[in-house]
């Protein structure tokens, strides 16, 4: 494979919720026409804020969905070495054979991936000894050497899910998850509910496991602050759709979207004692989202053409695509409250 290729193509992807109550049929257009890429060896995160569709998106691209969501047009490629595979043209059995292996998913909570009545040993045997397909000798050599160079001690292998602290459980399920190696890991608020230090933590890290592998993260949380910490490249997702993606630092400092300003100038600065302006109104009803821009109902650049005409994501500077009919006379945002790399 040649080392620019993307890892990941998504062309006009969408994945609808399609549900029939009482006779009556509903689509919940959660991902909405959206085409991206994501490279080798990057993390790229997703930012948004809730039921912007974030979790529905990177489900879909996981291929772990389950109706009522359903991928209803679009097309995604994961390129792994030779192997070229759009997960939902393939088989079942040529799915389950990337997952873990070439493709983690590590779903909201620690929980999720951790079994509560077993030990944590048992959740790295029922996820990774048959991908790995050593003997068990040489399956637990590699599993400790894993923990080791992630810092965790052996032990906790022994321990029940319960018995160790949100961080640590965090940071075990993020074990299992790449204990195979996968050139891509899919992660959803890989450290909500965690406290500041643990967060930092467990960030540092992602960013460990995915250096040393070269493999290529995609993440989504709603808190900027930790998508200033660890991602290169951010996709801003509005309403099913993503209206503007840049690398980290040119979302921090020049968006070219009038939400993704917003969303960075609201972040508190330290010694900052002023009211931020909040956004007024709410996000729309995927169900019905409103006609032409769907930020426009909320954006204060909106002109008629946004209330009639649907931006395209369009190349609006270098790496740096925007939705916006007015991207050129977005501000810079007034207050950067976050720490953002150079
Ligand atoms: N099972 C479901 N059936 C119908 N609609 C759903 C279902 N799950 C989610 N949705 C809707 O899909 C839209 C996108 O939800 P999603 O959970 O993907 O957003 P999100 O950005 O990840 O939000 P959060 O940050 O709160 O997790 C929302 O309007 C939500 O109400």
């Amino acid at each position: 494979m040649a080392d620019n290729e993307p890892v990941l193509t998504v062309e006009n992807l969408k994945a609808y919720y399609q549900l029939g109550l009482f006779g009556i049929n509903r689509e919940v257009r959660a991902v909405d026409d959206v085409t991206l890429e994501i490279r080798r060896n990057e993390i790229y995160g997703i930012a948004g804020e809730s039921s912007s569709g974030k979790t529905s998106l990177i489900k879909t691209l996981a291929a772990a969905i389950r109706p009522p969501l359903r991928v209803v047009d679009g097309k995604i490629t994961y390129r792994f070495g030779d192997l070229v595979i759009d997960p939902y043209a393939a088989s079942k059995a040529e799915v389950d054979a990337i997952r873990w292996k070439n493709l983690s998913y590590i779903m909201q909570g620690s929980m999720s991936v951790m079994n509560p009545v077993r030990r944590v040993r048992k959740t790295f045997e029922d996820f990774a000894m048959k991908p790995m397909g050593v003997p068990r000798k040489e399956f637990y050599r590699r599993v400790e050497a894993h923990l080791d160079r992630l810092g965790l001690p052996a032990e906790v292998l022994s321990a029940y899910p319960h018995q160790l602290s949100g961080g640590m459980r965090q940071r075990a399920t993020i074990a299992v998850a790449t204990v195979c190696r996968p050139e891509f890991i899919i992660a959803d608020e890989p450290t909500t509910a965690l406290d500041v230090v643990v967060q930092k933590d467990v960030l540092a890290m992602i960013r460990n496991v995915q250096q040393e592998m070269g493999s290529s993260v995609v993440f989504v949380t709603h808190d900027m602050s930790v998508h200033a910490n660890i991602a290169d490249r951010i996709a801003i997702v509005y309403a099913g759709r993503i209206v503007e993606e840049a690398p980290t630092r040119t979302i921090f400092t020049a968006p070219k979207h009038p939400y993704t300003s917003h969303l960075v100038g609201s972040l508190p600065r330290i010694g900052d004692v002023t009211q931020k302006a909040a956004l007024e109104g709410k996000p729309p009803n995927l169900a019905e989202p409103p006609p032409g821009c769907r930020f426009h109902p909320r954006c204060p650049l909106a002109i008629d053409k946004c209330r009639a005409e649907v931006p395209p994501l369009v190349n609006v500077g270098s790496d740096h695509r925007s939705a916006c009919w007015r991207a050129d006379e977005v501000r810079p945002p007034q207050a950067l409250g976050t720490e953002v790399p150079a």
